[in-house]
C-alpha cells in the first residue's frame, strides 16, 4: 500500500482531536473527511479505518511507540508508524515528520507485549480488571470480540421495502449482501461501503444498524394499533423499527431528555415514512407521569457504559469512567422504577442496554424486582447477546410483564 501524505496527515490530526482534545472518533471522523472534497471513497476508507485502527490499539501502539499522553505531534507520528510498521506498510524514507523506523524492534515489542493481555487488547488496567471480575474467563473471549471491527448491518425498513427487494436494489449499485441468521430484518455487507450516499437510503429504504440492536423492537412484542412509549429513544433507533413492526398503525410516545435528539429522530421518521411516531422531550417530570398507566408497551433503551459496542466505538476504552459508570448504573434504577409506572397493567415492557456487565444487565432487573414497583411485575425471558457468541454488539433485553391486577 502506496501512503498519501495528505491523508497521514488528515489522519494524525484527527487523532491529536480524539486523544488529545477529548472529542468524540465519530463526531471528529466526520469533521475530517468533509476536509477536502477530492478525496475519493478510498482516501475517506483510509482515514476511517486507519485512525479507528489506531484508537482502537492506542494502549498497545503507545507502548510500542514509548510515548506517554498527552502526546506530541511527534509522538502521534511515532504511533502511526508502529501501525504502519505492523501492517508492512513503507513510510517513505522522505518524509521529516517521521524519525528511521527501528522495524525489528517494533516487531519484537509487539509480540513481547502481546504475551499481556492488557496490552494485547489494548484496554485500561481499571476496565481489564472490571471485566474480569464480572466475567470471569469469558471475559478475555468478549474482550477478543470487541476490538474486532463491527460489520456494517442494515435494517430493511418493511415500510418501504423487503430485505430481498432491498438487497436487489443494492446489488444493482454493485453493494453485495447477505442476509443475517435469526435477524428477520437484517441485510449485512460483504465489504464496508458508504451506503448513505445511495438514492435508497434517501428514500427511507433501510437504516444501519447493528444485528444485536434489531433485536430490542421483536422482543417487545408490539402490535398494529397499540400505545407504545419508547422512554429513552435518542434519534430514534428503535423508535422506527417499532413504527414498522406496528405497520405505522397506532401510536409511539418518543421520550427523550435531548431536544436534539429527538429532532433528529422527526428527520429519520419522515425519511422512513413513519408517521405514528410522537417525540416529546422530557423537560419535567410532568411529560412521563402524566403517562402513567397508560401504554400497552414500554421500551426502556436505559443510557449505559456502552461496553457492548466498542467494536464500532472503540474510543469508548478510554473515554469511559469507573465514576460514569456508578452514575449510570443509579439512573438505570431510578428508570426503571420510574418508567414502569407508565405501563398499563398487563401490559410489557423491555429494559435493554448495549452493555456487556451483569451488573447494569440482570442485576439490574433483579434488584428492580425486589422494589416495592418491581413487585408488581414478573420477568417474562431475558437474552444476553455476547459479542464473541454473536460477531455482534454486546446487548441485554429482558421482557417483563406487569400484573393483570393492580396490588392494593
Ligand atoms: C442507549 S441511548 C438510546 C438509543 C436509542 N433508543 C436508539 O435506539 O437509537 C439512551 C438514551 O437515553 C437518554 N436519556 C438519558 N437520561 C434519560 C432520562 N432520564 N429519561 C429519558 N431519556 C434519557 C439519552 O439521551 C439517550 O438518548
Amino acid at each position: 500500500m502506496r501512503l498519501y501524505r495528505n491523508l497521514v496527515f488528515a489522519s494524525v490530526d484527527a487523532l491529536n482531536e480524539i486523544f488529545n482534545e477529548e472529542k468524540q472518533a465519530d463526531k471528529v471522523l466526520k469533521g475530517t473527511l468533509k476536509r477536502d472534497k477530492r478525496w475519493g471513497a478510498r482516501d475517506r476508507g483510509f482515514i476511517a479505518e486507519t485512525v479507528y485502527d489506531i484508537v482502537r490499539w492506542k494502549r498497545l501502539y503507545a507502548e510500542i511507540a514509548d510515548v506517554k499522553a498527552p502526546y506530541s505531534r511527534q509522538d502521534l507520528f511515532r504511533i502511526f508508524a508502529v501501525w504502519a510498521t505492523l501492517r508492512g506498510i513503507e513510510i517513505p524514507a522522505d518524509w521529516k515528520q517521521f524519525e528511521p523506523i527501528p522495524t525489528r524492534r517494533i516487531k519484537g515489542k509487539f509480540d513481547e507485549l502481546s504475551k499481556i493481555r492488557k496490552f494485547r487488547e489494548s484496554i485500561p488496567d481499571w476496565l481489564d480488571e472490571l471485566g474480569e471480575k464480572a466475567l470471569g474467563k469469558q471475559w478475555d473471549k468478549e474482550l477478543a470480540a470487541l476490538n474486532q471491527q463491527a460489520p456494517v448491518v442494515l435494517r430493511a425498513n418493511a415500510l418501504r421495502t423487503t430485505p430481498k427487494d432491498l438487497r436487489n436494489n443494492l446489488a444493482d449499485l454493485e453493494i453485495d449482501t447477505t442476509l443475517v441468521d435469526g435477524h428477520p430484518d437484517a441485510v449485512q455487507l460483504v465489504e464496508r461501503k458508504n451506503v448513505f450516499t445511495t438514492p435508497i437510503f434517501k428514500e427511507g429504504h433501510f437504516e444501519v444498524q447493528d444485528a444485536s440492536s434489531q433485536k430490542v423492537a421483536h422482543f417487545l412484542d408490539v402490535k398494529p394499533g397499540m400505545r407504545v412509549v419508547d422512554t429513552c429513544a435518542g434519534a430514534g433507533g428503535k423508535t422506527l423499527h417499532l413504527a414498522a413492526l406496528m405497520e405505522n398503525k397506532g401510536q409511539i410516545i418518543a421520550l427523550d431528555i435531548y431536544e436534539g435528539k429527538l429532532k433528529e429522530l422527526k428527520r429519520r421518521a419522515k425519511r422512513a415514512r413513519a408517521h405514528n411516531i410522537e417525540p416529546r422531550v422530557i423537560d419535567s417530570t410532568k411529560v412521563f407521569k402524566k403517562l402513567y398507566g397508560t401504554a400497552d408497551r414500554v421500551l426502556i433503551d436505559a443510557p449505559c457504559s456502552g461496553l457492548g459496542t466498542i467494536k464500532r466505538s472503540p474510543d469508548i476504552k478510554w473515554k469511559l469512567e469507573e465514576s460514569f459508570l456508578e452514575k449510570v448504573m443509579r439512573r438505570q434504577a431510578q428508570l426503571l422504577e420510574s418508567y414502569s409506572k407508565i405501563l398499563k397493567p398487563g401490559g410489557k415492557m423491555v429494559y435493554a442496554t448495549c452493555s456487556i456487565l451483569p451488573r447494569e444487565n440482570q442485576e439490574q432487573v433483579r434488584n428492580f424486582l425486589a422494589t416495592p414497583e418491581g413487585a408488581d411485575f414478573t420477568l417474562v425471558k431475558d437474552e444476553k447477546v455476547s459479542p464473541a457468541k454473536s460477531g455482534y454488539d454486546g446487548f441485554y433485553m429482558a421482557l417483563l410483564e406487569k400484573k393483570k391486577e393492580e396490588k392494593k
